[in-house]
């Protein structure tokens, strides 16, 4: 197509010319009420959308076409992002009507992974990010950018698991790399190439001097300046032709990530904060849910932000807990908040798209009606006394002047079409009112026309009306044509009637034409110059929208606190005293918790933990956990009373985490996990470990887990608790001064196994694989077996010291068991098998084995 252009018709050059001026993405190429694309364009178009592929046939040629509509072209959109396409809306700039010759069409956004701004793209009210990564003087600078809310985060290290850690708590959807800078993004996010020039640092200076004034003064290091300068030219690039730059970017929030707990993506993860890990089983819920009672999406997106990072900063904490305390105690202040709040729109979205000129007449007056509400809300924190609600009340400007004016100048109920009037309320404007009254006196004057000529003509049936093709019409049947007046002009015939107009209907009907023509030109000029100016408020929008989400979530932070029994944490702790806590998702899911209570601190800080499987263990530690991020995010937690020590991070390595995608095998996974935890944790930091050491042989599992504990507990010193079916571990800790034993038990009643769910000091009994064995189904004569076997190998000291527990279950199963004293060879093999040297399938097979010659 593109070596025979002088061939080809003006329409399809025009697209020639786009796709070559956007060679980076599939261009959409807008024909009346389609998207089309032609030749390559069409037949990817095709495959992806999974539409028809026709031809085009013209003068100069037969070409594939293919096209989707515009009035639901995001569904296809995001066909095509999710196959890895960016895409550029080729949108016709003109109105057809009104050129002769070749419609002009624009690119007028270029739609990538992270860069979106449609609401029906983005879904719920989740921030979408996208991030870039600059590299100078081994500084690596980072920058992360909504560009549908307009939020803008900074900052720089020199560690590359830095970068990964803060990439893993955005979790961007796309990011861009600098020339000289590393690819940190993991599989979730889409890299997309972007031109070299944008990470140039005169070029990134000077974009980052337009937005938000000298860069010195307000980035850390060049390779910051250089990431949120590439960010902006990317975010104007994704604007495609239209005026590039963003007036809703008005905020840069620089951040050092030491001033947040550390949270990264596989502590996120595990601990599932904000997704499942398993989608089987259980109802499906995440820390994020329960503790959302937010009422709007600003709530929503600020309860996600300081989960993602909540504080290290003492002060900022208790500020917090001192705002939900106040919103605690005063039910009736929180409850009428939260129905307020739940008026409120999402400003930082709304403002977004008034300043990228996409904003409709409904658009404003939401914004109103937010507005509407912000002073009864002020209103309500007049009195506080907690300083952060006392700091809100002065944040929440009531915007008056922005409220009448879209209370005056936009009509109640407006339709989304902002070019067919009907958006300008009555009485803003004279001239308005003026072309809208001429249009009602002439729509009138029809009204009644009916009535006059059917007594001017003595014709009953006949009826005046209206057609989009030939206007305004009077009707007569066929059988009464005898009776029309001389001054009826002919203007269509139908089959049983004749359609007629007058001069002065004629006249009329231009006049209406024409004034609700200009009438409707006139609104949207109106319209626009209104848009532009709340648009120029952007700044003050955006600081109503921040105090509104901060209150938001302080006010559903407060609800769940009084709706589920949290108490206010203490912050000032040495250590993690927790008693009665509770696992705040489990505890919505079981019919009973047991509440557990912790006790960690200088004296002890190690905890290692035993116990059956399915005991509690696992949720006992990420109760700590979780207990920890809620308290530090400024929530109330599930406890009876919590004084906590800040931490700085939380590192997990919990379950098995197979990394199938990533061809890890699950015991590499579990070696890079703690590689991580030993090489960063400090002894600020609290650390989960659970059942280190198991995707490997018996006696290599639990020398790493006894190097592992030897090593936290004398070098590194970080709060840990740590569940192990390594029962040796157990006497290590005899030996470490800040360490102790914890477990849980079972109870048997009957032959039936239950678990009481409560933690006690000390070790476990070692049985608990047997008794497992039994309560999942293993036949009775395996297990007792299994029993017998352990107790063998009991005098044979392989295992170490028992717990009570297991000498139970062997006297309750003495010698009546039914069997023979085994042979002396078999009782010589069995004495000398090395259990603990076996991996499970091992023993499995040499019991099995054994049980058989037995027999
Ligand atoms: N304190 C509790 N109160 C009530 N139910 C609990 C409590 N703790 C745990 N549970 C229930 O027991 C189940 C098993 O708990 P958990 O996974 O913590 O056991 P575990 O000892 O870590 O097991 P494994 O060793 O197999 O990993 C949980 O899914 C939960 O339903």
């Amino acid at each position: 197509m593109v070596d025979r252009r002088e061939e080809l018709t003006p329409m399809l050059c025009q697209y020639v010319e786009l796709t070559e001026r956007y060679d980076d993405a599939l261009v959409l190429f807008q024909s009346g009420d389609f998207y089309k694309a032609f030749c390559e364009g069409a037949e990817v178009l095709a495959r992806i959308c999974e539409v028809t592929l026709t031809e085009r046939e013209d003068s100069t040629g037969t070409y594939a076409m293919t096209g989707v509509p515009v009035a639901n072209a995001e569904s296809y959109v995001e066909k095509l992002l999710d196959a890895g396409y960016r895409v550029a809306i080729a949108d016709q700039v003109e109105d057809p009507d009104e050129v002769s010759g070749v419609v002009e069409r624009a690119v007028t956004r270029i739609i990538t992974p992270g860069t979106l701004t449609e609401d029906e793209l983005l879904g719920g009210a989740e921030n979408n990010y996208v991030a870039a990564i600059a590299a100078e003087d081994s500084r690596f600078g980072l920058a992360v950018l909504d560009v549908s809310t307009g939020d803008f985060y900074a900052t720089s290290t020199d560690d590359r698991d830095t970068v990964r850690d803060e990439l893993g708590r955005f979790a961007p959807a796309e990011g861009i790399v600098g020339p000289d800078a590393p690819d940190l993004f993991d599989g979730n996010s889409t890299v997309s190439p972007v031109e070299a020039g944008y990470f140039e640092h005169e070029a990134a200076s000077q974009r980052v001097r337009e937005y938000f004034g000298a860069p010195d003064r307000l980035l850390a290091s060049d390779a910051e300046v250089r990431a949120c300068g590439a960010l902006l030219s990317y975010a104007e690039y994704a604007r495609g032709g239209q005026d590039g730059r963003l007036d809703y970017l008005n905020y840069l929030s620089r951040y050092d990530p030491r001033a947040y707990m550390v949270l990264d993506a596989v502590a996120l993860e595990s601990l599932e904060i904000f997704e499942r890990r398993s989608v089987t089983g259980g109802a499906d819920l995440t820390l994020v849910d329960i503790v959302d009672e937010t009422a709007s999406a600003l709530g929503r997106r600020r309860l996600t932000d300081w989960l993602r990072r909540p504080l290290i900063d003492r002060d900022r904490i208790e500020a917090r807990h001192g705002a939900v305390e106040e919103l605690v105690s005063d039910v009736r202040t929180r409850e009428r908040l939260q129905e307020l709040l739940a008026a409120v729109y999402d400003l930082e979205r709304l403002i977004s798209r008034v300043s990228r000129s996409r904003a409709d007449a409904r658009d404003l007056r939401s914004l109103k009606d937010t507005l509407d509400v912000l002073p009864e809300i002020r209103s309500k924190l007049a009195e506080a006394d907690a300083p952060l609600l006392a700091d809100l009340h002065e944040q929440l400007d009531e915007m008056a002047d922005v409220r009448d004016l879209i209370e005056d100048a936009i009509a109640a109920d407006p339709p989304t079409e902002i070019t067919e009037g009907g958006i300008i309320s009555e009485g803003y404007h004279d001239r308005l009112d003026e072309l809208r009254a001429t249009e009602r006196e002439g729509k009138a004057w029809i009204a009644d026309l009916e009535e006059s000529e059917r007594e001017r003509t003595g014709i009953d049936s006949l009826k005046v009306g209206h057609n989009a093709v030939h206007g305004y019409y009077i009707e007569v049947t066929d059988a009464n044509l005898d009776r029309v007046p001389e001054d009826y002009q002919r203007r269509q015939t139908l089959k049983n009637a004749e359609r007629y107009y007058t001069p002065e209907l004629k006249e009329r009907e231009d006049e209406i034409f024409r004034a609700a023509g200009r009438a409707d030109d006139l609104e949207y000029e109106l319209f626009a110059d209104v848009r532009d100016q709340v648009a120029a408020e952007s700044e003050r929008v955006q600081a109503v929208a921040d105090a509104v989400a901060t209150l938001d979530v302080l006010v559903g932070f407060a609800t769940v606190a009084a709706e589920y029994d949290y108490c206010r944490p203490s912050v000032d702790g040495d250590g993690i005293h927790i008693e009665g806590g509770r696992h705040p998702v489990v505890e919505r899911t079981e019919d009973r918790f047991v509440p557990n209570d912790t006790r960690l601190d200088d004296d002890a800080f190690l905890a290692v933990i035993t116990g059956p499987n399915m005991s509690g263990k696992s949720t006992h530690m990420r109760q700590v956990a979780l207990i920890a991020i809620l308290a530090q995010a400024g929530s109330f937690v599930p406890a009876e009373s919590a004084v906590l020590r800040i931490v700085d991070r939380v590192f997990t390595r919990v379950g098995a985490s197979d990394d199938i995608a990533g061809g890890r095998s699950t015991f590499m996974v579990e070696m890079s996990e703690l590689a991580t935890i030993l090489d960063q944790a400090t002894a600020d930091s609290l650390v989960l470990l659970d059942e280190v050491g198991r995707g490997t042989s018996t006696t290599d599992g639990l020398a790493i887990a006894q190097a592992v504990t030897e090593f936290v507990h004398d070098e590194v010193g970080a709060t840990t608790l740590f569940a192990t079916h390594h029962h040796e571990l157990t006497e290590v800790v005899a030996d470490l001064d800040g360490a102790l034993n914890l477990h849980f038990r079972t109870e048997r009643e009957d032959g039936d196994v239950s678990f009481p769910y409560d933690i006690a000091p000390g070790a476990a009994a070692a049985s608990y694989g047997v008794e497992v064995a039994g309560v999942a189904g293993v036949p009775d004569p395996v297990v007792d077996r299994s029993r017998e076997l352990l107790a063998d190998s009991d005098h044979d000291d392989e295992l170490g010291q028992l717990g009570d527990e297991r000498h139970r279950a062997v006297d309750d199963h003495p010698d009546e068991s039914g069997h023979d004293e085994p042979d002396a060879d078999v009782l010589t093999e069995l004495r000398s098998l090395s259990v603990a040297e076996m991996t499970p399938i091992e023993a499995l097979n040499a019991l099995a084995d054994l049980k058989q010659r037995a027999e």
